[in-house]
């Protein structure tokens, strides 16, 4: 009995530890077996496709780590790895053996970028993402396909170039951008009279407003009228207005276009809405009658080019998109700032709006308050108004965490970059907007903070794109400004948005008083860089709620 006893249990004791060293061998392969495969992706991943290729950032998760970091933690990822590796002026980082990004974090290796418009283009990208963001068919996007980056005068021009050169001629300082000017600032004004009217008397604690909203909801319907005349879309149909916001907050998902009904419902159900808002404006000729001279244009490059009624009013939805979501965030910040400012500023810009606005008379309106008549060269020249300007550019460097992307179109040894990085075809190169304007050696100390003395050098106020201030105490190269991009895909709108904002702000400082809701001044929120920037950062923590009071004496503001 012993014996068998013994015997069964020996034997048991046996095949436990069979067991158990088989399974010890088998978890010790896979760990050996998975330690070599990381090991050798980990290898791969830094691997430079050419000697010359920019440094590689490895990831701990090599490949899809980059890709995850991107989709978690959206503009934030490049960023931060920006800022640790300041040292390096271009960095890789690796999506796959193959395919890579390269991140610019340089001003003058952007500049390089910029000038090297042949070999590193957007353009190429722009068809798959507009059929992403904006639902084009198929027979559109091979119309936005055809001759798009013709070199000669006699090359073939296809849509995307025409409407290029027509929006930048039209939105270049002339008498086209005075004339939009001055609609724009009249459509504000009536905007802001009217709401003004709506306040209770001066001394009044005010009324509480989310001030973002409002301001969305100052330049949304002003941008639409000013842009695509009275018929406009959002005019007709004020729900709209809000349906532009919410397909903007969805770009980032139907930028990913995974079933986007369904995954970006929100945005994608917003944009068919535009579309089709936009379709019957233009099957009812709306624009013919009333719409602004670059939209009449936009719509005819759209038609000669042969793009169906659906086609034109997306391209269409896209133009009213660029003209106001950068601005009215923009606006936002401004707005902030000064009233925020423990410094006097307010006090300065209303001093220096004040000079620069022509107050013909104090005529006392029906209701026994004064109306303001406002100059339009306030708007037109930094001169007027310089730290009214400073801070507007301010804002926009501690706003703008965007990203100038192109593709690189040919390699070879005659396009290394700056005669120095090799950059492998097919691959995308970003400048990290949010890197270069968060970085002391070219702003200074305080280059987390705002300053907008930092822009008040003399070269610094004026109209021009090479506007960059001071950083630390020296020029900044004019490349470091990224707010509105840079090289071909600089922003055609940046002065009419420049004159917008300074109008609205203008306009605020003349006519309000604004304060914290438990009152004293305002307190600036964080910048929420979580997200994929697609415009102007919005604030961190959701929209800001202040008091708003008319200021004493004051009834409504108009445009000369
Ligand atoms: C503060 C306001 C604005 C900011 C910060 C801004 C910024 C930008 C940026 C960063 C780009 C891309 C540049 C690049 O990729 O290098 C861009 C492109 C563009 N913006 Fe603006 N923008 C503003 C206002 C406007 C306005 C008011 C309009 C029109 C009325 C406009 C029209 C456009 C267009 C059409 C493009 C595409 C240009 C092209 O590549 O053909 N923008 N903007």
């Amino acid at each position: 009995m012993m014996g068998l006893l013994t015997d069964a249990g020996l034997g048991f004791d046996s095949g436990h530890a069979t067991t158990t060293t088989t399974t010890t061998a088998i978890a010790a392969t896979v760990a050996v077996v998975s330690l070599s495969l990381y090991l050798a992706l980990y290898w791969m991943q830094t691997r430079k496709v050419h000697p010359d290729e920019p440094p590689i950032i490895a990831s701990p998760v090599p490949f899809v780590g980059q890709i995850l970091g991107m989709a978690i933690w959206g503009g934030r990822y490049v960023k931060s790895i920006g800022i640790r590796n300041q040292d390096k002026p271009i960095f890789t980082l690796p999506l796959s053996p193959r395919s890579r990004i390269y991140i610019v974090t340089d001003p003058s290796l952007a500049a390089a970028v910029q000038r090297a418009s042949r070999t590193l283009s957007f353009t190429p990208l722009i068809p798959d993402l507009t059929k992403r963001v904006l639902g084009l068919d198929d027979a559109t996007v091979s119309i936005v396909r055809q001759n798009l980056d013709p070199v000669g005068a006699g090359d073939p021009r296809g849509f995307l170039a025409d409407m290029h050169d027509l929006v930048y001629t039209s939105l270049s300082p002339g008498e086209a951008l005075d004339e939009l000017t001055l609609s724009a600032a009249r459509e504000l004004a009536a905007q802001i009279s009217s709401f003004a009217s709506t306040l209770p008397p001066e001394k009044s604690k005010g009324n509480k407003i989310s001030l973002l909203a409002f301001i969305r909801a100052l330049v949304t319907p002003a941008t639409a009228r000013l842009l695509y005349g009275p018929s406009n879309p959002l005019t007709k149909s004020p729900s709209l207005a809000a349906a532009l916001w919410k397909f903007d907050a969805g770009v980032p998902s139907l930028l990913l276009n995974i079933l986007p009904s369904l995954t970006a419902r929100k945005a994608y159900l917003a944009r068919e809405a535009l579309t089709s808002a936009f379709a019957t404006y233009l099957s009812n000729d709306s624009h013919t009658q009333s719409a602004s001279p670059l939209v009449q244009k936009r719509i005819q490059t759209a038609q000669r080019h042969g793009l169906s009624l659906d086609g034109t009013a997306r391209s269409e939805l896209s133009f009213l998109f660029a003209g106001v979501v950068n601005t009215a965030t923009t606006a936002f910040w401004a707005v902030a700032r000064v009233f925020a400012d423990n410094t006097q500023l307010l006090e300065i810009i209303r001093e220096e709006v004040h000079k620069a606005v022509v107050v013909h008379t104090c005529d006392k309106n029906d209701e026994g308050v004064e109306t303001i008549e406002l100059d339009l060269k306030i708007l037109k020249t930094a001169d007027c108004a310089p730290i009214l300007h400073a801070v507007l550019r301010e804002c926009l460097r501690l706003g703008s965490d965007n990203f100038s992307t192109r593709l690189v179109t040919s390699q070879g040894s005659s396009t290394l970059l700056a005669g120095k990085w090799f950059l492998s075809e097919g691959s995308v190169v970003q400048i990290a907007g949010g890197v270069v304007h968060a970085d002391r050696r070219v702003w200074g100390e305080n280059a987390d903070g705002f300053d907008y003395k930092r822009f008040l050098s003399s070269a610094a106020v004026g109209d021009n794109d090479n506007d960059n201030g001071k950083g630390n105490g020296k020029s900044v190269h004019p490349a470091a400004f990224r707010a509105f991009g840079g090289g071909k895909t600089l922003c055609p709108g940046r002065h009419f948005a420049t004159r917008e904002v300074v109008a609205l702000v203008a306009m605020f400082v003349l006519m309000f008083d604004l304060e914290a809701v438990d009152g004293g001044l305002l307190v600036v929120p964080e910048k929420e860089d979580g997200a994929l920037p697609v415009h102007i950062l919005e604030p961190k923590g959701g929209d800001v709620q202040v008091m708003i009071r008319r200021r004493e004496g004051v009834g409504r503001v108009v445009v000369a």
